[in-house]
């Protein structure tokens, strides 16, 4: 049921359309925005938790972006391919199950001849933290510990955030890869908590601070030594460069795409 109707601008049909799901929250407004003044875009409709996705369907809108809430995104994407649309996403909370469910239906509407829709999932667009994943997966391999912490702005609805769960399991698995046992750590905590959450056995550190963005630090460490990469998003368009290539990116690409760096040219 439609609080409101969704409202469609005029279509330039040489452009790529594009709705914003979630276009009132923090990213989707400055994603409305980024695609406003995109030249080769055109923003057709805004939508929010009142509206219904599936009333895209037979639009204008040929890619949608979610940025919402981990408890509704994944609803939405299937919502989305069944109204034809591409989809980039950038809201977290996704697992390997749900993102299964999204290829299996990815599967059920291709063309079978290599064409159909795209689906583009990205924990973060922006290219300091695409390159600080990169980096602490590549390292991860020659460091006997490596722990991550990750610092947001207090109205972040998850933790950990969606772009420490992946850097804790491509930094765990690129241990598994090289042979790397359990990390050194004698510690009996007195506290719950207190040693953070553990993702796939690297240890997860969730800071809220007022005045913070979106930051993460990867900590490896070796006896003498230590690596530290951090990355820092202290405003909104750091996000946005990221976004408008997925939005371009995801219409020539099929099937499910997990990760802005599949899109880069990182070598
Ligand atoms: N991949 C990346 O680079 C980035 C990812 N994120 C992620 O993006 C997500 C959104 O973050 P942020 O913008 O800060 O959050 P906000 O809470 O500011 O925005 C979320 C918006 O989604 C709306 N919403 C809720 N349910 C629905 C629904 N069913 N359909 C449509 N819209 C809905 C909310 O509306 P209402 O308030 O009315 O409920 C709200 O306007 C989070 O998961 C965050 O972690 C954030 C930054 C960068
Ligand atoms: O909620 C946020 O703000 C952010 N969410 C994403 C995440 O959870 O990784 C990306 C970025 O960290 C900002």
């Amino acid at each position: 049921m439609h609080a409101r109707p969704i409202a469609y601008a005029a279509r330039v049909t040489s452009h790529l359309s594009v709705a914003v799901v979630g276009a009132h929250g923090r990213m989707g407004r400055a994603v409305c925005d980024a695609v406003d003044g995109a030249p080769d875009l055109e923003l057709v409709a805004r939508l929010d938790a009142s509206d219904d996705v599936a009333g895209l369907a037979g639009g204008p809108a040929q890619v949608a972006v979610d940025f919402t809430v981990p408890s509704v995104t994944e609803a939405n994407v299937h919502a989305l391919l069944d109204a034809g649309l591409h989809v980039v996403v950038g809201t977290t909370g996704w697992t390997e199950e749900s993102l299964g469910r999204v290829r299996d239906h990815l599967a059920e509407v291709s063309s079978g001849t290599g064409g159909g829709p795209g689906v583009l999932i990205a924990p973060n667009f922006a290219l300091s933290a695409v390159l600080a994943m990169t980096f602490a997966q590549r390292a991860a391999r020659f460091f006997e510990s490596a722990e991550v912490i990750e610092l947001h702005h207090p109205n972040k609805v998850d933790a950990p955030s969606g772009t420490a769960m992946t850097t804790a399991r491509h930094i765990a698995a690129a241990r598994a890869e090289a042979g790397l046992g359990p990390m050194p750590d004698a510690t009996e905590t007195q506290v719950d908590g207190a040693r953070g959450a553990v993702v796939d056995g690297v240890h997860v550190h969730a800071v809220r601070l007022r005045g913070l963005v979106a930051h993460e630090e990867i900590l490896l460490g070796n006896p003498g030594e230590q690596l530290t990469i951090r990355t820092d998003s202290f405003d909104r368009s750091s996000f946005m460069p990221g976004v408008l290539l997925a939005v371009r990116e995801v219409v020539r690409r099929p099937g499910l795409t997990f990760g802005l760096d599949q899109v880069l040219d990182l070598g």
